[in-house]
């Protein structure tokens, strides 16, 4: 089940196998194919090299000299070289295609998680494996693999050539070229364990400056920037650090080729100068088979560093695979129900709107661990700065490291409690009770981020669970709490609600919600950005043009999340008109913290501690449920 998985840390991501890399590597399959021809081709022309080099200083030994020959070495050479370029375009395009093609993968896939997986795992970590992790992907082809394969020819052409020139001098250096090729395989798991360890800590590091850019405001009022910023650095370090490790495996590896290529070359040197000078063998031939030898080296350099970078890739990929595994969110639906209509009106015309019938709800386990961790983080964060007042940064790493100890396990608290209520088709309700209560909760069940643990939830009598969740979102509007306006023109974000609409259904939905001035504001009108660049809007603002994108929707049913910022007396009645009018034939479920805009309510529910303590109207409430009456005392309002 999807929401008991366990968030993984950076030590058990697991790593992709070899197969895994396949079907990037040969997404394009022509162009591979045809780069893996240019690259046996060009080994061809690089083999031709020694041996026509061999046979004009035979020429020259016998005084049978032919400029023809030249001319044919310089073809060789001058086609060889072209081939190499062409061969490293193709490598070099191909790569960052497949750096696309991850990259597609991926974004389709994390728009399509159940919200569980976004609560459970830390924003700034997946970005990471979008924007970094896949790049490793394109260094396979680019360092090396496809030039091994054609290298292979080279290497395999070479050694034959070698054993025909001279047998005991090949035996002599391909000795030492082998122990580097195994000492190579030997650390490429070094690598493949440190790449994944580096791309975890990117994450890591990704996730923190998120965090601390995202409460930018927040850290300059406390004064507590030197906290953050030990926190994001030590993240900083600890990539250096895992870069470290991987430049320790590699300063390993690379060295070993260049060590066998220098030994098999002292040995050639040595043993073929005796050699030569016993008369066992011509000069032109050691010639040759020096050439050769360096011919069989550079596919094994190359192959050294296609290892690192395949190894690296794999470490990589296991972290873009662990995300592409994950179960899309609607991977366990069964869909019975298609709604048509207005809130499924025609399949049951006097259901209610919504119901919720003995709901009970509690949050998987690792997202109760995440929501945990962060507020375990701020808790401590809060006595940190209370304590010393302005937080230095050697003491908040001592503290910090208190945070990375991994949570014991968590019993996941009962969030709702046997809930039910009803809200009747075209009717308005309310949910008010304290902080805590659940109330957003049952607000993000109807959406179905989460499902019911018990009970049932239906939407004009069918179950919440028997109807597509695109129809289902159809039918409601959900207004937040904090409705964050997108970056883009007041247009972009109302035709979220509904990409067709018209300039004058945009304005007449803006009008509905007393915000037809904002397109007064800046002569670009509709056109006008909004937030830092352009319009400011102010909480109230925010949260009505939130309601005006959901008007334009025009679905049946609201769910609006009354904003907590306590509102100026001008924008409070300003809402409340708004409200009025966008509720008058919908049925309406909201969140209400000011029991002023709820009194005249159809229904309200109180709920406390994730139960429902009392249902009726506000002036039934004060009478009967003590809470409801403190909450109403409270507020000015009994
Ligand atoms: N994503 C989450 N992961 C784990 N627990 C959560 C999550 N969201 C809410 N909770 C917990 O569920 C309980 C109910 O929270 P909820 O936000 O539904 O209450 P609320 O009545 O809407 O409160 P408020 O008025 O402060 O928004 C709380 O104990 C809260 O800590």
């Amino acid at each position: 089940m999807v929401g008991r998985r366990k968030s993984r840390g950076a030590s058990d991501t697991p790593r992709a196998k070899l197969g895994q890399l396949w079907p990037y590597l040969f997404a394009d399959k022509p162009m591979m194919l045809s780069i893996i021809g240019i690259s046996v081709v060009g080994a061809a022309f690089d083999l031709a090299q020694p041996l026509l080099m061999g046979l004009l200083v035979k020429q020259v030994e016998q005084g049978t000299f032919d400029m023809q020959l030249v001319w044919m070495l310089v073809a060789v050479v001058a086609i060889g070289a072209t081939l190499s370029g062409v061969q490293h375009f193709l490598l070099q395009r191909t790569g960052e295609h497949i750096v696309l093609l991850a990259r597609r993968n991926l974004i389709r896939k994390l728009l399509r998680l159940p919200i569980s997986e976004f609560d459970a795992r830390r924003t700034g970590d997946l970005v990471s494996r979008v924007g970094s992790d896949t790049t490793l992907l394109r260094a396979v082809l680019t360092q090396g693999l496809i030039e091994a394969i054609g290298g292979l020819l080279t290497f395999v052409g070479a050694i034959v050539a070698m054993l025909i020139i001279d047998p005991v001098l090949f035996a002599v250096t391909s000795g030492s070229v082998l122990i580097a090729l195994l000492i190579v395989l030997l650390l490429g798991r070094k690598v493949m364990a440190a790449s994944a360890a580096a791309q975890a800590q990117v994450g890591a590091l990704t996730a923190a400056t998120e965090r601390a850019i995202s409460a930018m405001r927040t850290l300059r009022a406390t004064g507590s920037v030197e906290h953050e910023e030990a926190t994001v650095m030590r993240e900083a370090e600890g990539a250096y650090r895992r870069g470290l490790d991987i430049a320790k495996v590699s300063a390993f590896m690379l060295p070993m080729s260049f060590l066998a290529l220098q030994l098999a070359l002292v040995a050639v040197f040595g043993i073929g100068g005796v050699r030569v000078a016993a008369g066992d063998l011509a000069i032109s031939s050691l010639i040759a088979f020096i050439m050769f030898l360096f011919l069989m080296v550079a596919p094994l350099t190359q192959f050294f560093g296609a290892i690192s970078a395949v190894f690296s890739a794999l470490g990589a990929l296991g972290r873009i695979e662990e995300i592409n595994q994950l179960p899309d969110e609607t991977a366990a639906d069964r869909v019975t129900v298609t709604l048509r209509g207005p809130a499924n009106a025609e399949a049951a015309p006097e259901a209610a709107a919504l119901e919720f019938d003995g709901v009970s709800f509690r949050y998987p386990e690792a997202v109760v661990r995440a929501e945990l961790a962060k507020r375990d983080a701020s808790a401590r964060f809060d006595r940190f700065v209370t304590a010393s007042g302005r937080a230095a940064a050697k003491d908040a790493d001592k503290l910090l490291a208190l945070d990375t100890a991994e949570s014991a396990p968590v019993e996941s608290p009962l969030v709702l409690d046997d809930v039910s209520f009803t809200v009747p088709r075209g009717s308005r309700v309310a949910l008010v009770g304290p902080s805590g209560a659940g109330k957003s909760t049952t607000l993000s069940l109807i959406e179905r981020f989460y499902d019911p643990t018990a009970g049932e939830i239906r939407l004009g009598g069918a179950a919440l669970t028997s109807i597509d969740r695109r129809d289902l979102r159809a039918q409601l509007g959900y207004v937040q709490q904090n409705s964050p306006t997108l970056a883009g023109t007041v247009r972009d974000n109302l035709l979220l609600g509904n990409p067709t609409a018209s300039d004058d259904e945009c304005v007449a939905v803006l009008r509905e919600v007393n915000l037809g001035n904002i397109v007064d504001r800046s002569p670009a009108g509709l056109d006008a950005q909004v937030g830092e660049s352009g319009i400011r809007l102010s909480g109230g603002e925010q949260q009505r043009l939130a309601i005006a994108r959901t008007l334009l929707a025009a679905p049946p049913i609201l769910l609006l999340d009354e904003s907590t910022s306590a509102l100026d007396g001008e924008n409070e009645a300003l809402m409340r008109t708004a409200l009025d009018r966008v509720a008058s034939g919908r049925s309406v479920l909201m969140i209400a913290h000011r029991l002023a805009t709820v009194v005249d309510a159809d229904q309200i529910v109180v709920m406390e501690h994730g139960r429902v303590i009392g249902t009726g109207t506000h002036a039934e409430l004060i009478e009967s449920v003590p809470l409801y009456r403190r909450l109403a005392e409270h507020q000015l309002l009994a």
